[in-house]
Order: C-alpha cells, then structure tokens, then sequence
C-alpha cells in the first residue's frame, strides 16, 4: 500500500482552491492508499511539516499549492529517498505547467494514482534550493513588490514590475561562468531550471529540467522603452528575441556584488534577503525525484 503525505497551502491560488483531507479521501481510497494531511498556517511552515513528515518516511510527499509552497516541500526531499509530487493550486503554477501536470484536480490527482516518476535537475543558490528559478536586480524587487500585495494574481504582477522599474537601479556585478569574467551593471540576472515562471510567461523558453544546466539570461542597464519591450516579450514567450539579453547555459556561476553588502534575491517566485554580497550557483543533475 502507498504511503501519500499531502502538505495543502490553504491561501495559495489566493485561497480560491477548496482542496482538503475530505476532498483527497475521494481521489485515494483507503483500500489503496494510505494518506496524512497536513495545512500550512504560515510562510515557511511547510518545510516544518515536511520534515516531520521525512521522518515517517513516506512514498511520496505531495506538495498542494504553487512554486513557492513547492519550494518549500521539494527543499526538504533532496538527498532523501522520497518522491515529490504537485496538486498545481498556485497563482502562476511555473513548474507544474513545465512538467504538464494538470490543473484539474481530478487529473492532478490521477497523476499521482499513476505514480510514474523522473528525475529532474535542481538548482543551488548558496545553502538554499530552487526548482523553477531564482533571479537578482529588478527581478528580485517585483517579487518583493509582490509580496505586498494582498493578491497574487497577473494584474499585481504587472503592477508590481512596474513600479519596480521605475524604482531600480542597475547593480555593480562580477559574474564569472564558462571560463570567464564579466563586470556588468545589471538590470536582471535570472538563472532558469525550467521553461516558464508561471502565468505562461517565460524569459527561457527553451530551458529544460533534465539537460543538467541551468538558463543564465543577463541583461545589462536598458532604456524604459527597451523594458517595455522586454516585458512584453517575456509575456509572449519571446525572450529569447530580445537583443539585449545574453543568454548562456551553465553548470555554475559565481556571482559577486561589489556594492552591496545583502542581495535581494527571488528564489522560485518567494523573495529572500541573503547576508551576503557572493553567491554561488549550481545545478545538481537529477536531482530530484518527482510524479509526473
Ligand atoms: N497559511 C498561510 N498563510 C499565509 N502564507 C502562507 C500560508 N501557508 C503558506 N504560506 C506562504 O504562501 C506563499 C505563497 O504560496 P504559493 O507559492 O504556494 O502560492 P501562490 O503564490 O499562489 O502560487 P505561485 O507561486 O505558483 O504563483 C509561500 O511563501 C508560503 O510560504
């Protein structure tokens, strides 16, 4: 009989999902499956939750809402034995649309059932884990705009990038990658695992899970009228025409920001304060292994 430990983030999709222990018991039947539910009550409790359930050493530990509750669940699972699965109730949904898992609960649900599994390449940043992406400069700061928003939908989104831009300021980087050294003043360095950031948009539309690289995309400091053609690239999946953005597959990068003591950070959508001005990022080639 499998084991299934289902974490729920009750406000991801903006709480509009109605997705409970009630609703799960009809889709795994008790003959078939065991399963635990757990709800998430606050940002970062998921990991608790998740380790708690590590130690009960289930099948799969299934992740109930988007990117940044993935984050959170998938974190915990590296260098363990257990498998990753997603219920996508998210806003944006970036991975799971990667990996075409359905939105559907039923068929979601039946993914699982299945259990067929592979292994996905992951992506380090310092001691922290991403899946999806992570990004520095004005990425960084939409997110952190983001987060003030009671809502997390397309339109805050858009909101949210645009007051960040006018607020930005480029930032002082030495990138070294591939055999070389770049000093760039930075409008956005956004190192991608997977081919969209949620929403269906995408600055890497060819990125893969499974290539064992990651997706650098560096652009230096731009106009506002070439901001807004790269915003509305991004949001036809065109990125990769933009002619200001160097694009690089890579297995690590060192980043340093000689100006800055902190760096923002966004890691899978969520924005973190890193104490420190250098970063370290690797991809780890199969490293995770998830229901797909
Ligand atoms: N009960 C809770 N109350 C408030 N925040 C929570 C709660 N549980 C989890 N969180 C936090 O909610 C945040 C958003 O979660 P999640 O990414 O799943 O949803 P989303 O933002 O709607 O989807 P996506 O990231 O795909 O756009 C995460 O930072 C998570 O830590």
């Amino acid at each position: 009989m499998k084991y299934i430990h289902f974490i729920i983030n009750p406000i991801s999709g903006n709480g509009k999902h109605n997705l409970s222990r009630t609703v799960l018991d009809k889709y795994f039947s008790e003959k078939e499956f065991k399963i635990a539910v757990d709800y998430s009550n606050h940002k970062h409790h998921a990991i608790k939750l998740t380790n708690n359930a590590v130690a009960k050493n289930p099948d799969y530990i299934v992740a109930c809402g988007g990117d940044g509750t993935i984050n959170e669940v998938a974190s915990c699972l590296v260098n363990t034995k257990i498998k990753l699965g997603i219920i996508p109730i998210g806003s944006g949904n970036g991975l799971a649309s990667n990996l075409k898992i359905p939105k559907l609960l039923e068929e979601a649900t039946q993914v699982i059932r299945n259990g067929k599994t592979q292994f996905i390449d992951i992506g380090k940043v310092n001691e922290h884990y991403f899946f999806s992406n992570m990004g520095i400069g004005i990425d960084a700061l939409i997110i952190k705009k983001y987060d003030n928003y009671k809502r997390r939908t397309l339109s805050a989104y858009i909101k949210a990038s645009l007051e960040a831009s006018l607020k930005f300021k480029p930032i002082k980087s030495i990138l070294s990658f591939n055999n070389q050294i770049i000093n760039s003043n930075a409008f956005m360095l956004f190192i991608s695992n997977s081919n969209e950031m949620g929403y269906g948009m995408s600055l890497t539309p060819n990125a893969s899970l499974v290539d064992g690289k990651l997706n650098l995309v560096l652009i230096p400091k731009i106009s506002v009228i070439n901001q807004i053609k790269l915003g509305l690239h991004v949001v036809s999946k065109k990125a990769e025409v933009f002619k200001m953005a160097q694009h690089s597959l890579i297995e690590n990068i060192a980043i340093e920001l000689p100006e800055k003591i902190f760096v923002d950070i966004q890691l899978d959508g969520e924005y973190h304060n890193l104490k420190t001005n250098k970063i370290e990022v690797s991809v780890i080639k199969n490293g995770l292994e998830i229901v797909s």
